[in-house]
């Protein structure tokens, strides 16, 4: 039996995988068997989160104990075939008539090797765009407001402001404000990437960055910048937007000129909202011949981002436009295709020290830098820069996460479950196993009761975001699917009696369900992962409610009408990227399972605002952070990391 044979019976592959492998065939019947395989699999790989395959390890895709060829061999047979095209120089465009690109190793659908070499000409498009020099002078004493820590003494005493050349130390005492750092950089920057963990700070340094910024244009007589803020999935917009509204809020309060605060938008966007959705089409309104029409593009959730968009977006921003990416790379990266954000920090470097000429430039903001560092090991690859942010500033008398998601994050399974087990980190609770519909049951169906019985829809999607379960599978007895069966039978008992529900039709939902959309849809403009409720209305008819532009105004569909949906009492870690509740039950499956990793516990964890309960086994616990999330791609060789 051929090996694409074995595949298909042993269920490694997906019907699309094998088809695709098998028009091949049909098209050429000489085609050998270890060309139909590879072109198997690197169709099957984009839908495992790569950009392609990696001939040296098809064993990260499949876990069928299989007779692969040796890689040598293999790239040989692929050479040799007419659907491979194999591009002298990674910037070059692939061959329209070859299906399929080798590169590297790497043996990727032509679309995807094309979306790769797209986004690394953009990136470095934009980053070889550098903004007008700043008038860092002019800018100083408000950059010492809004970074009140980043100035050392002797500035503010009117030192002279060359200090980089007489290289004074700056205090021991004073630890790099990193925050300030990123903010500094983005004056000299077109591209700028700001990552850190939950609350460290990255909208709060980008709100006072775009408050630098339209001081900037004021003071040399230009309009105020255009602002964009966006993210991958609404409810990360919508976060990104509050938490700008807040951070501008503290501002005025600490004497910030209103008008600056002006100048910022109030709301942000989805990605797909700004990009601009076609009907029916995978493009967008907005592209390299039509870009975006805004000064500064600032984009939330970076890690989230798969290929395919990163490209789009990078595509449509034009040159001369700043962007802004900010994320957390320690979480889950995108389900599609890429592990963007990782490649791209990559290739930008550890990026937390200034090269000299940096050092001497940013003195007037940042004062001096205490121990200057050689260009060589700060200049980022392809011109993008890079912050890390690493002080943690939210309040944590209520939730006490940092300890543990920095022993998840490193993987050390030892520290995470003796911190678990003291049990002194305040509203962390963990429980070695165990059921939490049976334990928790009357706190977690009291919830979702009260959802149903809330007086407004609006009221019931942000009472909604208090608590959730999440899952790290969608199948299996601890799978988010088996529990959202298992909660809809114990609620609509619950929920049928109420006086608010008046019956309806069962295959529609019912009152108080919770959904999760799974599909995009730009018919309605919701995407995968919108959450929205099904209330009745005062007639008895069901309504979906989902959030709208602001707050305030969710808006109506008829369930029957949906994209594709799931109930979402409880989803997966995967789905919930992007969004935060109060109380968050983390429930890992009772045995071990490849999507373990310690980025699907760090990411489940840190999406606990208030509260955290971790269910799993001390085993299963200990697998899933001894394992790391390993995604193939080309991006951080061509934009110049390896
Ligand atoms: N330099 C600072 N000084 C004091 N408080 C700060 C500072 N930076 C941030 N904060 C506070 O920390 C909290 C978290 O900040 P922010 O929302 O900017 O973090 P974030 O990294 O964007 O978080 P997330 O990734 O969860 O969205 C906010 O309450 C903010 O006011």
């Amino acid at each position: 039996m051929s090996l694409l044979e074995q595949l298909r019976r042993d269920g490694a592959l997906r019907t699309l995988d094998h088809a695709f492998a098998h028009s091949l065939r049909r098209l050429d019947p000489d085609t050998p068997d270890a060309v139909l395989v590879a072109a198997a699999l690197a169709a099957h790989a984009v839908s495992a989160g790569h950009a392609g395959l990696d001939l040296a390890a098809p064993g990260l895709l499949v876990d069928a104990d299989a007779d692969w060829p040796a890689p040598d061999a293999w790239e040989r047979a692929l050479s040799a075939s007419p659907w491979v095209d194999q591009p002298g120089h990674g910037d070059d465009p692939a061959r329209a008539d070859a299906p399929l690109v080798l590169e590297r190793g790497l043996l990727y659908l032509r679309r995807y090797r094309e979306y790769e070499r797209a986004l690394a000409l953009g990136l470095r498009r934009i980053a070889a765009h550098p903004p007008p020099a700043a008038d860092v002078a002019a800018l100083a004493p408000l950059f010492a407001q809004l970074f009140p820590g980043a100035v050392p003494a002797q500035l503010e005493e009117g030192a002279s402001r060359d200090l980089f050349a007489a290289a004074p130390q700056a205090s021991s005492e004073h630890a790099p404000d990193h925050q300030a750092r990123a903010a500094a950089l983005a004056l000299r920057h077109s591209l700028l990437l700001v990552t850190g963990g939950p609350g460290t700070g990255k909208t709060t340094t980008i709100t006072r960055l775009l408050v630098l910024l339209a001081a900037q244009a004021a003071q040399s007589g230009a309009p105020a910048p255009r602002i964009a803020l966006a993210a991958p999935t609404g409810r990360a917009a919508e976060r990104m937007a509050e938490s700008v509204r807040n951070a501008l809020a503290k501002l005025e309060v600490a004497g910030i000129d209103p008008a600056l605060c002006a100048a910022l938008p109030a709301s942000g966007s989805t990605l797909h909202r700004l990009l601009g959705t076609l009907p029916d089409s995978p493009r967008f309104r907005h592209d390299a011949a039509n870009p975006l029409e805004y000064d500064v593009v600032v984009v939330d959730e970076a890690s989230m981002i798969d290929l395919p968009l990163m490209a789009k977006l990078v595509d449509a921003v034009a040159d001369g436009t700043r962007l802004v990416l900010l994320g957390d790379p320690d979480q889950l990266p995108s389900v599609e295709a890429g592990d963007v954000l990782a490649a791209i920090l990559r290739a930008a470097g550890p990026g937390d020290a200034l090269d000299a000429e940096e050092g001497r430039a940013m003195a007037p903001l940042l004062g001096t830098p205490a121990s200057p560092t050689g260009a060589a090991s700060t200049q980022s690859a392809f011109g993008g820069r890079r912050v890390h942010l690493v002080r943690g500033y939210r309040q944590s008398d209520r939730l006490e996460l940092a300890p543990l998601a920095k022993a998840v994050r490193e993987g050390d399974g030892d520290q995470a479950l003796s911190l678990l087990r003291a049990g002194r980190l305040s509203n962390v609770h963990y429980e070695d196993g165990g059921d939490p519909l049976q334990a928790h049951r009357e706190r977690l169906l009291g919830h979702w009761q009260a959802l149903a019985e809330a007086d407004t829809p609006a009221a019931a999607l942000a009472e909604a975001t208090r608590l959730r379960i999440l899952t790290a599978v969608r199948e299996g007895p601890q799978g988010a699917r088996t529990l959202n069966a298992r909660i809809e039978a114990l609620l609509r008992g619950r929920l049928d009696a109420s006086p608010r529900s008046r019956g309806g039709p069962a295959q529609e939902g019912f009152h108080g369900r919770l959904v999760l959309v799974t599909e995009n849809s730009y018919r309605h403009r919701l995407f995968n992962g919108d959450i929205g409720i099904c209330l009745q209305d005062g007639d008895g008819h069901l309504v979906a409610w989902f959030p709208g532009d602001t707050p305030g105004n969710p808006r109506a569909f008829h369930p029957a009408t949906l994209p594709a949906h799931d109930s979402a009492f409880a989803m997966t870690v995967h789905k919930a990227q992007g969004s935060e509740f109060d109380a968050v039950w983390l429930l890992l499956p009772v045995r071990d399972n490849r999507v373990l990793s310690r980025e699907l516990v760090y990411t489940g964890l840190t999406r606990a605002r208030n509260e955290l309960h971790l269910v799993a086994s001390e085993p299963v616990l200990r697998q899933a952070l001894s394992r790391h999330v390993r995604r193939v791609s080309g991006l951080a060789w061509r934009l110049g990391a390896d």
